[in-house]
């Protein structure tokens, strides 16, 4: 980047190659620039799409394969905090008299850059403020998730959800900041011992329990892309294997509801498509220990800062082997809301600290204790009107009618207690 000051405004310049090898800054800044864009957080109005040719005029075009740039000749202005920055996106002709030595035949050739003009008294807040935040922002989570032909597609993150956010007792959130932080720092010490450098997790508890709103949460503390694995269209373990291979570094692969996902049997054996390439509903199963060895095998040599989260609704639904000491790292229950967690989301969803109604919504919450945090969320967001949305939710939760939630509870108390709660050694949260 370099500084060109005139009057009382400061310019950056950020060029897209040095002569030599591409300015990995000018990518960041593009993708920035087209994020603020396309939200409407910026006066960009003409973007440019384009899909790179591939060589096939008659192959399908990818959504992954779109790329939206800002065009050339666009001004955009960001305001950050209190200060005013000018992005402009500009182009000149090289003529390779600056150390480029493939400009060097006298042709003329196009160097793309773009330039950053904001008021001088902010030169250290741009350097020091702005500039980082842009390369944090570079860094958006993306989540992806399997198609039927064993490729990643993106797919929209449903939550921006923050640990900040997240409704769970304070305990169990510090022992998993705790948990991650300790994880990102561990390179070395997982290169010493031999064994790749991953934690798993394994999530239980009843739908609407946070399970998703804790992985995002979780994504965006460690600014990690998440890949959800559906297993339902896995055909084979060869497929399996090459989803996992196109998984990046430093990411999240959740398993989600694995008994809905699919019948997993211990040892059962890995099925074959068949000759024509299709497969019947049977070879529609992959194997758990086909699941089980390819995570474990696979990313000791090519995976870094791996997470996997593998999610259910009850422990139980877990098989023995997945739980298997060693197999996973830590277990986190997501319970039902009580009245610690119901005060975290007031506070979430109207900055209340305390109000008259908390300690009746409290006890109540305690009493119904099937009540679930998504529930409690949904009531709270009716209204803007703090007073109101209380009061929704008082009533909701004096008219809860428990009959079918206390049959469904007792049933599964009584499938619990025919399975028998299984002892697990490792780390419970
Ligand atoms: N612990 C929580 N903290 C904050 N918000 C929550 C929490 N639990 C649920 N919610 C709210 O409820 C919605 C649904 O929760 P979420 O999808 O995370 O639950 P889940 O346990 O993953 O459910 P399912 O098993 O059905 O996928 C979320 O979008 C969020 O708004």
């Amino acid at each position: 980047m370099a500084s060109s000051p005139a009057s009382n405004q400061l310019t950056l310049v950020v060029e897209e190659s040095d002569g030599f090898s591409p300015n990995r800054m000018y990518k960041v800044v593009q993708s920035y620039l087209v994020s603020i864009a396309v939200s409407g957080a910026s006066t960009a109005r003409r973007l440019c799409i384009t899909v790179p040719y591939d060589g096939d005029d008659n192959a399908e075009v990818r959504s992954e394969a779109i790329q939206i740039t800002v065009d050339t000749g666009e001004e955009v202005v960001d305001f950050y905090q209190e200060a005013k920055f000018l992005w402009r996106v500009a182009i000149r002709e090289s003529f390779g008299n600056t150390g480029q030595f493939f400009y060097s035949h006298g042709d003329p050739t196009e160097v793309k850059y773009f330039e950053l003009t904001f008021d001088e008294r902010y030169r250290e807040f741009a350097i020091k403020s702005y500039i980082p935040y842009i390369l944090e922002q570079a860094k958006t989570i993306r989540l992806w998730t399997n198609n039927e032909d064993a490729m990643w597609k993106p797919a929209k993150l449903r939550q921006v959800a923050t640990l900040n956010t997240l409704a769970m007792k304070e305990e169990k959130k510090k022992a998993l900041i705790d948990d991650l932080s300790k994880f990102v720092q561990k390179k070395e010490y997982y290169n010493r011992i031999g064994k790749a450098w991953q934690r798993r997790y394994v999530l239980f508890g009843p739908p609407g329990t946070g399970k998703s709103t804790l992985i995002a949460a979780m994504a965006n503390f460690l600014r990690f892309d998440i890949y959800n694995l559906e297993l339902t269209k896995v055909t084979s373990n060869d497929e399996l294997r090459s989803l996992l291979i196109n998984t990046t570094n430093s990411s999240i692969l959740v398993i989600e509801n694995i008994k809905c996902s699919v019948e997993l049997q211990e040892g059962e054996k890995e099925k074959k498509p068949t000759a024509e390439g299709s497969a019947n509903d049977d070879e529609s199963k992959i194997t758990l220990s086909g699941l089980l060895n390819i995570v474990d095998g696979l990313w000791s040599d090519c995976g870094d800062e791996r997470i996997i989260i593998i999610t259910a609704n009850y422990k139980e639904m877990f098989d023995p082997a997945l739980l298997r000491p060693g197999r996973m790292d830590i277990l986190i229950h997501m319970g039902y809301c009580d009245s610690s967690v119901f005060r975290v989301l007031a506070s979430y969803y109207h900055s209340l600290t305390n109000h008259p109604l908390f300690s009746e919504i409290g006890e109540l919450i305690e009493v119904i204790s099937i009540i679930t945090p998504a529930e409690v969320a949904e009531a709270l967001m009716r209204s803007d009107d703090a007073e109101i949305a209380l009061k929704g939710l008082m009533d909701m939760l004096n008219g809860k009618d428990m009959s079918f939630d206390h049959m469904v509870i007792e049933a599964l108390w009584a499938l619990k207690k025919e399975w028998g709660t299984r002892l697990l050694e490792h780390v419970d949260i």
